[in-house]
């Protein structure tokens, strides 16, 4: 317990990063897999059609693709806050429906397109988690997280009603990391802030991955997925259609790929 932070900083510094950039080859470890997903609605829609996708370990993997194409859905399996088939969605190697679902979404943690903060302060909603545990973060452990989040230590005794949305994002981010998460699910994390708040977040992503944090991000800015995912998942209408390096975006064959990169740059 007193080493919590220095434990977080150990485990992101543990994992090895690897140094050849590439995201199918055999010397880069998956860190999540899905395989052969679907899912329809009562009505027979498709919604996610055989998506199949590796996710690596200690990148960032950017999602895109038009409104409406499964981003969320998929993202959402990852943790199942939507409830995907066993068989589907891997974890180290390890299939997520038969782990404990409160262990996994401290493994897997998420953060959405508007940060919604429990009651209380800062450092209250930085505690919620270790706490549901049994554990109490000591001050300088919040502080340290605040730190990671690029908040100041001013913010501790802070109400979230105090907070501009791009701060209450950092606390939300900030919350996350307090379960020492190894994956983060992002869906839309910026879309709703300013690009100086955008930045700062993106900044502290940058971070957590070069210490070892596997990233999935949806995102509706190209932009943003070329300043920092190294590989991007395309999807549409329900089926991954490319997976390229975020340098290779212009290189996409996929005709609806295309048109929609070309309508979104
Ligand atoms: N629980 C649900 N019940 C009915 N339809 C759903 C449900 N969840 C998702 N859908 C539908 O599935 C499709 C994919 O939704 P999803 O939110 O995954 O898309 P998205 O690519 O994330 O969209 P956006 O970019 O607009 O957020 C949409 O047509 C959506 O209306």
């Amino acid at each position: 317990m007193e080493n919590f932070q220095d434990g977080v900083r150990e485990h992101l510094l543990s994992v090895n990063v690897t140094e050849n950039g590439g995201f199918n080859g055999s010397s880069e470890e998956t860190k999540i897999q899905v395989k052969g997903l679907r899912r329809s609605l009562d009505e027979g829609v498709m919604i996610l059609q055989n998506v199949s996708l590796e996710i690596p370990k200690g990148k960032i993997m950017g999602i895109i693709g038009p409104s409406g194409s499964g981003k969320s859905t998929l993202l959402r399996a990852l943790n199942r806050l939507w409830e995907p088939p066993s068989g589907t969605v891997f974890l180290d190697g390890i299939d997520i429906t038969g782990v404990d679902v409160l262990e996994l979404r401290r493994k897997v943690g998420m953060l959405f397109q508007l940060p919604v903060l429990f009651q209380g302060t800062v450092a209250d909603n930085i505690r919620y988690g270790p706490q549901l545990k049994g554990k109490k973060l000591k001050d300088e452990q919040v502080y340290k997280l605040l730190k990671i989040a690029d908040l100041d230590s001013s913010f501790f005794d802070k109400q979230g009603s105090e907070l501009s949305v791009g701060q209450a994002q950092r606390v939300a981010l900030a919350r996350t990391l307090a379960n020492e998460p190894e994956v983060l699910l992002l869906d839309e994390p910026t879309s709703a802030l300013d690009p100086i708040s955008t930045q700062n977040i993106e900044d502290v992503l940058v971070k957590l991955k070069s210490r070892g944090m596997t990233i999935a991000m949806v995102s509706h800015s190209i932009k943003q997925i070329q300043r920092i995912a190294d590989v991007v998942c395309l999807i549409v209408g329900g089926e991954i259609v490319e997976v390229l390096r975020s340098q290779d975006l212009s290189k996409a064959k996929h005709p609806m790929a295309i048109r929609f990169l070309q309508l979104s740059s």
